[in-house]
């Protein structure tokens, strides 16, 4: 057995369509799992109440986003129902570098980017119990208008369909029982990997 190994973190990525929880499971992760780094995404959305620069997203006009692809400062980046998302390269990178688990939170057209750059990363798509369920917490969580509500619910069904391209389905029936599922696949995804590293 080797003595000392060095190794990489674990780059993690949840997806899964919008309202099913991927916010408040991911932060309610960050809780029992303090030691796991978040990656926060670059967006030309306008903040939401209480959203806050740097916290939950970078805010950027559509030219400053442009020119973050331009300038390759992005490892994915998607439209999505009307507004540009992406992950900042260089903190996803020395994060890694330091040994450390980095955690991104985006959608699925992202989320394959990530598997084709990142093809050892950890894949979990998360979804909700049911359809009806999934709408019920888009609609009572009142950040959408009507039009925003019904294309997030189409792209939906569309997302749905790259499920079998993630290593891990969680259903989001109870946060904290989904929150526990995903750490379970954290801590099994480094056993495997020690094993793989040390095994070499
Ligand atoms: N297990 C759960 N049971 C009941 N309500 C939930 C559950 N998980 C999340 N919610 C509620 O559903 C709503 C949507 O959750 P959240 O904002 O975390 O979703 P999301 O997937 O991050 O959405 P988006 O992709 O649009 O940012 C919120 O009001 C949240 O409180
Ligand atoms: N491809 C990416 N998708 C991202 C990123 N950051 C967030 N997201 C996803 O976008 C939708 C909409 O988010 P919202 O905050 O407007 O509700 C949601 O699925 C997010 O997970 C990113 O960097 N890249």
């Amino acid at each position: 057995m080797k003595a000392a190994y060095q190794k990489e973190g674990l780059l993690i990525v949840v997806s899964g369509p919008s309202g099913v929880g991927k916010g408040t499971v991911c932060s309610a992760l960050r809780k029992r799992m303090p030691e796991l780094t978040y990656s926060v995404s670059a967006t030309t959305r306008a903040p939401r109440e209480g959203e806050k620069e740097g916290v939950n997203y970078f805010f950027k006009t559509v030219p400053e986003f442009k020119k973050m692809i331009e300038n390759d400062e992005l490892i994915e980046w998607a439209q999505y129902v009307g507004n540009y998302y992406g992950t900042p390269r260089r903190f996803v990178e020395e994060t890694l570098k330091e040994g450390k688990d980095i955690l991104l939170e985006i959608e699925v057209q992202g989320a394959l980017q990530v598997k084709q750059r990142f093809p050892d990363g950890i894949f979990v798509f998360l979804l909700p119990p049911t359809m009806e369920e999934l709408k019920k917490r888009i609609l009572y969580r009142g950040t959408e208008t009507e039009e925003s509500l019904a294309s997030r619910l189409g792209v939906a069904e569309d997302e749905f369909k790259h499920i079998h391209h993630y290593d891990y389905v969680v259903i989001n029936d109870v946060v904290e029982q989904a929150c526990e599922r995903i750490q379970a696949i954290i801590t099994a995804e480094h056993c495997r990997k020690d094993r793989l590293i040390l095994s070499d």
